[in-house]
């Protein structure tokens, strides 16, 4: 991958409705959740961003020195493409390697063996499947894959699988990416954060 530009996105844009208070500053066996995401792309990033919403970008000015970024009009607060595309146009690289902030257990390890596909495979987009489940926030986008962003932002519907059906992605079995199931595991209320501390008590 000599000479490829990698770029980390942590989303943290969300409204957080369910969790009930900003799930990216959620502490995690004393860590915010922002620092695990943070922790897991950094190595692999040539630069990496927070993308986030205006209420937010304060805090994680204060608490930390990532590049923060926020969703672009006319895009702001539509969900995880609205982050993405964001990161896509003030951002210049070839990959894109987004990762939602509420993945505390999505380590460095696993960050490494989906990046390793991309790399021996020649891949151009990845997302991983686990359990029967696809996980588009954890995936990694070739930056030819924002044309086909945008016009599905402008069809005005925002969901993630339309996208995905538009672009050249491959799907990643485990046997394929070989990430623990665990690693998965994503928090939106506070019984799955009570989950993750139960699957991390048990290693
Ligand atoms: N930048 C950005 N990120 C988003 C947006 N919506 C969701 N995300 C992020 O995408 C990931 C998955 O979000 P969800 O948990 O499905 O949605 P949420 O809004 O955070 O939570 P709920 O309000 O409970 O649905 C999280 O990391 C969010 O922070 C958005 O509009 N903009």
């Amino acid at each position: 991958m000599k000479e490829t530009k990698i770029a980390g996105i942590i989303l943290s844009g969300g409204k957080s409705s369910r969790f009930g208070r900003p799930k990216a500053f959620e502490q995690f066996n004393g860590k915010p959740f922002y620092q695990y995401a943070y922790e897991a792309l950094a190595p692999y990033s040539d630069e990496a961003a927070v993308v986030s919403h205006a209420a937010l970008t304060e805090r994680f000015t204060a608490e930390t020195n990532f590049n923060v970024i926020e969703d672009q009009p006319p895009y702001i607060g539509k969900g995880p493409l609205s982050g993405l595309y964001a990161a896509m146009k003030l951002l210049k690289a070839d990959y894109y390697f987004i990762l939602a902030c509420d993945m505390p257990l999505f380590d460095e390890t696993a960050a490494g063996k989906l990046l390793q596909q991309l790399t021996d495979e020649s891949l151009n987009s990845i997302v991983p499947r686990s359990e029967g489940r696809i996980h588009p926030l954890c995936a990694i986008y070739h930056k030819d894959t924002l044309p086909e962003l945008e016009k599905q932002l402008e069809t005005g519907s925002y969901r993630m699988k339309e996208w995905l059906n538009r672009i050249d992605v491959s799907v990643l079995d485990e046997k394929e990416h070989c990430i623990p199931v665990s690693c998965f595991k994503n928090v939106n209320d506070q019984q799955e954060l009570s989950a993750i501390y139960e699957i991390e008590n048990n290693y």
